[in-house]
């Protein structure tokens, strides 16, 4: 640590928090409120579950709801988060690294339908594949989408004025989908090459959907550090990670997962990308369908409602295989439910940890199928170990219901979001010390997200856990994306409307870490004011909300702005008011910011992605090491 740098420790912050409101979960299910290290100090009457179906039953048993009512016992008493004795930090446990999800490679001509796709693959090579195309699609899994339903028709007209800036756009990827389309007539397709171009813009990625059977990650020192990797896009299919980093094929022989290495300390892209790989991509792009609208949230701007592409049931089932059972776990209670899946805190019965077991939602029939941000979300998270990222330690099913697939992930007790409303609710304020820690934590997450190539595209307080022990971490990848250099053209309907950035609102479909950063900085201004700094209602009135703050935009401070197609509130404000909002000093109780915090926080939001704040940068910022602010 640099001389008189400020050791903001998640210990140090421990005792604020504390002294403070401890944590709250904002579930409705009994909060856990300033509970401090004894978090689990209340102790129920009640009973286990030790009956399978009616443990964590399963759909037909109406899982969730007959439970609920039911008295647990707390077995929180005497947890401990994992990592700490006495709150000390204890060397970080190694991960288990084998996830079930990996591509069978001996599948030939795979087919996978979904609801509004059809794919055809070719055989698809050995673990570490031949060169890639120009494109950086491996021309052996060149795919075939059914147009009627792709983003770009569907999704990204949103926005634009008219149908010529539409095609303007669209002409803009043609470069991109041409590539695809030279790779795909030399293979077995049914759509002729014109109709790539109207394919999905996050689809450029697409190398293939696998068969899904066997474990594939698999590591014995699996630490992604900090060394910036290379560019999963950067055009070479096996692209060398780090010595640290080993991937790793594995073969399914039916009763278990045999493990072996692929290529030393290469990492195969192909394998990396994953999720993407599918070509079916966000919870809201290719082939789905917006069913909702950002007017229609009534609460933090969430916005997507989306109909999302999942893997027939079929190959989930493989993927499954070998994966240990959820009854290997107590129900202790349901946490929260997300858009994507429910969340219950549970016990492992062997091991007596206590867990997070997010339950993966499939869809409204049974045999719907494995929605593909789950897989994402499964296969980075499984990948990464960082304390700043939340940890996934294997994925658990019941194996009576294909359907209740479940992650494991480790337990934190709270989020920022219910703890900041427990907080306005008794009027505290985060005191400057605990914004700070908070802050490097979440910056040293975001800068190895983006230091593995990964942009969450969806930070927002509900998606940072914390423990009782000032731990933070990120968690709900099911939006995030790997990305590369050059940039290519994805969707720009991600990040939940009050945290996302104004290039993606207004329809820029190149973007890369800049979006997180904005949104670390509407975090940063959240904590500091314990609100939402701007709470639009939908896309255009986000918009309004940040030039009524910042100012509207011109050319001169964001070059190419004006380029940018979507459309745009009608205010005329000159002026940087942010200042206003977060002044050095206030009497009337205004959030109060130093200079190198404003400083920090106007980095944060500055309009021109270019010119955003790093995280790297932003961890190095004079405000993490005055002592005074
Ligand atoms: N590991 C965990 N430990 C404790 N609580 C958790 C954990 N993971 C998630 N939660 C709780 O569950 C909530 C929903 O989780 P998550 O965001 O992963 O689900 P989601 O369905 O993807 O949500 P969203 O609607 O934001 O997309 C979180 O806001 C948090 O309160």
């Amino acid at each position: 640590m640099a001389a008189g740098q400020v050791d903001v420790l998640r210990r140090d912050f421990y005792k604020h928090s504390k002294r403070q409101n401890g944590h709250y979960r904002n579930d409705s299910h009994g909060a856990e409120y300033g509970r401090g290290r004894d978090h689990g100090a209340r102790r129920k009457n009640g009973y286990h579950y030790s009956s399978k179906t009616r443990d964590w039953g399963s759909r037909r048993d109406g899982f969730g709801s007959r439970i609920e009512e039911r008295k647990v016992e707390d077995l929180s008493k005497g947890d401990k988060v994992a990592g700490y004795e006495d709150g000390v930090r204890l060397p970080a446990e190694k991960k288990r690294k084998i996830s079930p999800i990996v591509w069978d490679r001996e599948e030939k001509d795979v087919r996978v339908s979904s609801k509004n796709r059809v794919v055809l693959v070719a055989p698809l090579p050995s673990p570490c594949p031949p060169a890639p195309s120009s494109s950086g699609v491996a021309c052996h899994d060149v795919l075939d989408v059914d147009v009627s339903k792709c983003a770009v028709s569907g999704v990204e007209i949103q926005g634009f004025d008219n149908l010529a800036d539409k095609a303007a756009v669209e002409d803009g990827l043609v470069g991109e989908l041409n590539s695809q389309t030279d790779l795909s007539s030399s293979l077995p397709s049914e759509k002729s090459g014109d109709d790539c171009r109207q394919e999905n813009v996050e689809e450029e990625e697409f190398v293939g959907a696998r068969n899904i059977s066997m474990s594939r990650w698999a590591s014995d020192d699996e630490t992604l550090d900090d060394s910036r990797r290379s560019s999963p896009e950067s055009g070479e299919i096996c692209t060398e990670l780090s010595g640290e980093v080993r991937a790793r094929s594995s073969s399914f022989d039916g009763d278990g997962c045999s493990v072996g290495p692929v290529s030393g300390n290469t990492y195969c892209e192909s394998e990396l990308l994953d999720a993407d790989s599918m070509g079916i991509d966000d919870k809201q792009d290719e082939n789905t369908s917006v069913t909702g609208s950002d007017a229609d949230s009534e609460d933090d701007g969430d916005t997507h409602h989306i109909e999302e592409t999942r893997v027939p049931t079929q190959r989930s089932t493989n993927m499954l295989q070998g994966c240990r059972s959820v009854y290997e776990f107590e129900y202790l209670k349901k946490i929260n439910e997300g858009t994507y899946g429910v969340v219950y805190k549970a016990k492992d019965r062997k091991t007596g940890e206590i867990v997070a077991l997010k339950k993966v939602k499939m869809g409204v029939e049974k045999g719907d199928g494995f929605p593909l941000s789950s897989l994402r979300e499964i296969n980075i998270l499984m990948s990464f170990n960082h304390p700043s990222v939340v940890g996934v330690k294997e994925v658990v099913m019941d194996e009576d219901d294909f359907d209740s697939v479940f992650m494991v992930m480790e337990y934190m007790e709270s989020d920022l979001k219910g703890v900041l409303e427990a907080m306005k609710v008794k009027k505290q304020l985060y005191c400057m010390s605990e914004v700070k820690c908070l802050m490097r934590q979440l910056l040293e997450g975001v800068k190895y997200l983006h230091d593995n190539w990964v942009i969450h595209r969806d930070l927002k307080t509900s998606n940072l856990l914390l423990s009782n022990e000032g731990e933070l971490k990120i968690c709900d990848f099911g939006l995030s994306r790997q990305y590369g250099s050059p940039l290519k053209p994805y969707t720009p309907l991600v990040v939940t409307l009050w945290y996302r950035a104004p290039e993606l609102l207004l329809g820029t479909m190149k973007y890369s870490t800049a979006i997180d950063m904005w949104s670390v900085g509407c975090i940063m201004a959240e904590l500091v004011a314990q609100e939402a700094l701007f709470r639009g209602k939908n896309e255009i009135d986000q918009l309004g909300k940040i030039f009524q703050i910042l100012g509207t935009p011109n050319d001169k401070i964001w070059p190419g702005l004006t380029k940018l197609r979507g459309v745009r509130p009608n205010i005329k404000q000159p002026y940087n008011l942010l200042r206003k909002k977060f002044p050095a000093r206030s009497f009337i109780g205004s959030p109060v910011l130093c200079d190198s915090g404003f400083d920090l926080l106007n980095k944060l939001l500055t309009y021109d992605p270019e010119k955003r704040i790093t995280a790297e940068a932003a961890l190095k910022h004079d405000w993490f090491s005055n002592l005074a602010a």
